[in-house]
């Protein structure tokens, strides 16, 4: 760990450049929920961003924020949902080894998080997206986005679409899209209560009291030491490890050279400042995978490893097939269709068409496929025979896929080549508590110091289903703004 990482003794600070009650480092999604909340628990607030402007990777995201439990837009589409079905499914889906402290507060506290997006000026369309897909392909304001309605999470819990999409004016994705229509009126909110923000402001390390206590950060700008005073609290809110290889490489190497769904500035800085104060970490190896397949065709086909063996149902989320694929089968994944599924599949309409290439190979027999693709001969009939034989009635005894998407494949097959179509980004960090209060490895919380976002471990422990990035980070980050704010 760097040297530039040590708490700094305040003693030590030649001058505070910048004062305010509660400093937030990091204006993205984790960063700007502290910030409303702790203005207006009457706090004066101060925002660093080593970027040109706010927004990180929530203004860049697909803007999925995961909400439940009987939300006003669940309830005008139809869909039934509560606080103790969504705590289900999150305990289920997001383990193993769920803080499940944080499950409940969350699952609890959904349907009053969505009340105050909206009352920040955040707007969900009342429509539903019901197709397989990554994210919505207009400006849909829900949609599954965890595999809430498939194997095995669809007997586990209630099957309810949580994944809430801000209203895009004409979407166009990656530019000004939900992500960047989450973050705008947030901010907006933000400036509104008098936050004031400073940016090309790289925080660095903390600054500690001779008792122990967080009094402020030490930074750089434009290649000079910079020095921000903290009366009340810092709340570090800058993001994940994903471009951090040193810490790739030591928690979670499987992502070595795939990053994804995250950026640059993801450097791991927060997670290393605390640490270096003393602060534990939970769930480090714990990574979010996305597989870069179209949704609508993996339904249609049947997804196999490098043994010719099916492993998940394939109408399920992607970022569950996109874990699945690298952590437990190599990386390796060959999509296999038959020509009426891929036609069908083709007709639907898909966020991702980019995804949808001409298959690797294509034979007249299962046979044949399998000896083009090199795999063990027998192995891809096998399976082909055994989903067929149950397929005729409609089912999928072997992993549950829904009977909508079962049928026979038949005559000549094509197959893709998907070995290596996954990237991803990390889920662990900073180990805090439901007030996102920072806490020391011995269990104490750090007395100053709060964290929310992908610099902390937060609802996801293992599994993942997109919108809890943006969800547990404006959940965490408004809790991180009050106890900043209160002490
Ligand atoms: C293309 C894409 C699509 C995505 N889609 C979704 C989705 O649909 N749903 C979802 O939930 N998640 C999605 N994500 C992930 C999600 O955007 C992030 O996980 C989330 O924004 C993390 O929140 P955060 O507040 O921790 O970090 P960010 O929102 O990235 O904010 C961190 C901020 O901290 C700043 N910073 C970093 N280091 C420092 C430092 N040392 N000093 C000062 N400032 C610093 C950064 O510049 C940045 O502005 C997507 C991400 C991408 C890139």
């Amino acid at each position: 760990m760097p040297d530039s990482r040590r708490p700094i003794p305040a003693p030590e600070v030649p001058a505070w450049d910048f004062e305010a009650d509660v400093v937030i480092a990091g204006y993205g999604i984790a960063g700007v929920c502290a910030a409303i909340e702790a203005a207006r628990a009457g706090a004066d607030v101060l925002v660093l961003d080593r970027t040109g402007g706010w927004g990180g990777a929530a203004a860049l995201s697909g803007g999925w924020i995961y909400l439940g439990g009987g939300t006003p837009l669940q309830r005008a589409l139809g869909f039934e949902d509560s606080a103790e079905n969504m705590e289900s499914f999150m305990t289920a889906a997001l383990g193993p080894g769920v803080d499940a402290a944080k499950i409940h507060a969350y699952a609890h506290g959904s349907v009053e998080h969505f009340d105050w997006l909206t009352e920040c000026g955040v707007v969900f369309k009342e429509e539903f997206w019901g197709e397989p897909g990554w994210e919505v392909p207009h400006d849909e304001g829900l949609g599954y986005s965890g595999g809430e309605n498939a194997a095995p999470f669809a007997t586990i819990a209630t099957p309810a679409p949580r994944g809430h999409v801000p209203q895009m004016a004409d979407k166009r994705t990656g530019v000004r899209g939900a992500g960047y229509m989450l973050m705008k009126p947030l901010v907006e909110t933000a400036e509104a209560l008098g936050v004031r923000a400073e940016y090309d402001i790289r925080a660095q390390a903390l600054v500690t009291g001779t008792d122990g206590r967080v009094e402020g950060l030490a930074a750089r700008r434009f290649g000079k030491d910079v020095h921000v005073r903290a009366r009340r609290g810092v709340v570090l809110a800058t993001g994940s490890f994903a471009y951090n290889a040193e810490m790739i490489e030591t928690y979670a190497p499987r992502l070595i050279g795939r990053p994804a769904a995250a950026i640059e500035e993801h450097d791991g800085a927060g997670i290393l400042m605390a640490q270096a104060a003393g602060a534990a970490l939970a769930h480090m190896d714990a990574t979010e995978v996305a597989f870069f397949g179209d949704p609508q065709m993996m339904a249609r086909g049947i997804l196999v490893n490098g043994r010719g063996q099916r492993f998940i149902a394939e109408d399920t989320y992607g970022g569950r097939i996109g874990q699945a694929v690298l952590i437990q089968q190599d990386n390796a994944a060959y999509l296999v269709m038959d020509m009426d599924a891929h036609e069908e599949a083709l007709a639907t309409e898909t966020s991702t068409p980019y995804f949808r290439q001409p298959p690797t190979w294509a034979a007249e027999t299962v046979a044949e496929l399998e000896a083009d693709m090199g795999l063990p001969t027998g192995a891809l009939t096998a399976t082909v025979d055994t989903y067929n034989r149950h397929a005729t009635d409609g089912a999928d005894p072997v992993l549950h896929k829904k009977p909508q998407w079962v049928r026979p494949l038949h005559g000549p097959v094509a197959a893709w080549d998907m070995r290596g179509f996954t990237a991803g980004f990390t889920l662990g960090g900073l180990r805090t508590d439901v007030d996102s209060r920072v806490l020391h490895v011995d269990g104490a919380p750090i007395p100053g110091l709060y964290a929310a976002g992908r610099c902390t471990s937060g609802v996801c422990a293992g599994g993942y289903a997109s919108g809890t990035s943006l969800g547990d980070g404006s959940f965490f980050g408004r809790r991180a703004g009050v106890a900043a704010a209160t002490g």
